[in-house]
């Protein structure tokens, strides 16, 4: 209860995302460990203000989002409501069901279930504004210059102190805004927004503070970046008549190192770092060494594929850092050589690579020479 006022939630949620693209709509996107939804739900869902939420699905996702409330633990859902095929149709819905199961609400608010990002001091700047107002939307000032086209292939500047970028949650007087969608229903009258609709119904909406991070997830280009690390070790043994190939360079040493493929250690363990970085399992798994296939295979025909394999996961490399550990031969001359090869195989700025040689101070079986280590960690995004 907001100073004795009861405050219902609508969130819309029952869009198709067309403009971002996908297999599915976009607020069942996971961001980081959460669907875009469940993210939005559970900011009105702690707040104390808010009463009952509303939430409004495509049929189809109605049973997913009943599974979003009970997994992330979102509380205060009184219905969810089907959607239609506009915005506004969606909106009408829920406020209808507001009216049927929830009928002491005082005010709404309206909230996009792709705007994820939205902060509670939003939140509580446009219940003020509806409490103090009867109808308050979040609004924050252009940052880019505007123009208005004037024809096909002419504009003309526009004074952009006069232009504001409308945000959710709109927060209205309920009988104000269930007044504002009868009209319109009943006019045929449309809207992008809430707001506008109320307006065409002669209500004035006060603009309060916005947040430029609460964005509406609309474009691919709008979903955050997810960053993640992966770490890589291998070790081989050396063998006598086996040539020594690492990091894709063939190196003069009197022995080589034993191995189902060409026993490239340093690629064996970027490629444990990718894979695992992008939750993809382990070169054992996609390249086993039961499989006659990869009996003597160049390592870097293989890192190719792991790349490809990233690539078809929408990742892409930020860096990798490997540490050589090898007592004998010295690695120094050939890493530049070995760092071309991975960029090239990866397809990425060789200033993304680095390699690193370093003796075991004759320690351990490295420091013995009986083998070679090596380590890698990498960072991708997506
Ligand atoms: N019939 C619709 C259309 C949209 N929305 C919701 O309204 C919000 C803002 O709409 P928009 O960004 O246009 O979402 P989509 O309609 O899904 O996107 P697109 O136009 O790219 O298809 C979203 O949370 C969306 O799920 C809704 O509840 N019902
Ligand atoms: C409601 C809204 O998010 C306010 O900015 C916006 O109007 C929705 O528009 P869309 O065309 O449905 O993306």
């Amino acid at each position: 209860m907001y100073k004795g006022n009861s405050i219902s939630v609508i969130i819309a949620a029952a869009g198709k995302g067309t403009r971002l693209g996908g297999d599915i709509p976009k607020q069942y996107l996971m961001i980081g460990s959460k669907p875009v939804l469940a993210k939005t739900l559970k900011v009105f869902s702690d707040m104390d203000e808010i009463d009952h939420i509303f939430i409004v699905a495509n049929e189809e996702y109605i049973k997913h989002c009943r599974n979003i409330v009970g997994s992330y633990e979102i509380n205060k859902v009184r219905d969810i409501v089907r959607g239609g095929c506009e915005r506004q149709e969606s909106v009408y819905n829920a406020l209808k069901a507001i009216g049927e199961k929830c009928p002491d609400t005082d005010y709404v608010l309206v909230h996009d279930g792709a705007r994820p990002f939205v902060k509670r001091h939003v939140i509580h700047a446009v219940i003020e504004g509806t409490v103090e107002k009867g109808a308050a939307v979040p609004c924050v000032p252009m940052k880019d210059s505007l123009r208005m086209a004037t024809d096909e292939v002419m504009s003309r500047s526009v004074d952009r102190s006069l232009y504001f970028s409308v945000q959710t949650p709109q927060g209205f007087r309920k009988d104000y805004l269930k007044r504002a969608y009868d009209k319109a229903y009943a006019e045929g009258l449309c809207g992008t927004d809430d707001a506008s609709l109320a307006e065409k119904a002669g209500y004035k909406v006060m603009l309060v503070k916005g947040d430029y991070g609460n964005i509406k997830i609309t474009t691919k280009e709008d979903l955050p970046m997810e960053n993640r690390v992966g770490t890589g070790f291998d070790v081989h043994a050396f063998a006598e008549g086996r040539d020594l190939i690492l990091g894709g360079v063939s190196i003069p040493y009197e022995r080589g190192l034993a191995g189902h493929s060409d026993a490239d250690v340093v690629i064996h363990a970027l490629m444990d770092a990718l894979l695992g970085a992008a939750s993809l399992g382990d070169i054992g798994k996609h390249f086993p060494d039961t499989d006659d296939q990869y009996r003597g295979i160049s390592s870097m025909v293989l890192l190719q594929r792991v790349g490809k394999l990233l690539a078809a996961n929408r990742y892409t490399v930020i860096n990798a850092d490997i540490t050589v550990m090898a007592q004998a031969p010295k690695i120094g001359r050939y890493t530049e050589d070995m760092r071309d090869n991975i960029a090239k195989a990866l397809d990425l700025e060789k200033n993304r690579i680095n390699i690193k040689g370093t003796t075991t101070e004759r320690l351990g079986f490295v420091g013995r020479e009986e083998g070679i280590a090596a380590e890698a960690v990498c960072s991708i995004c997506r």
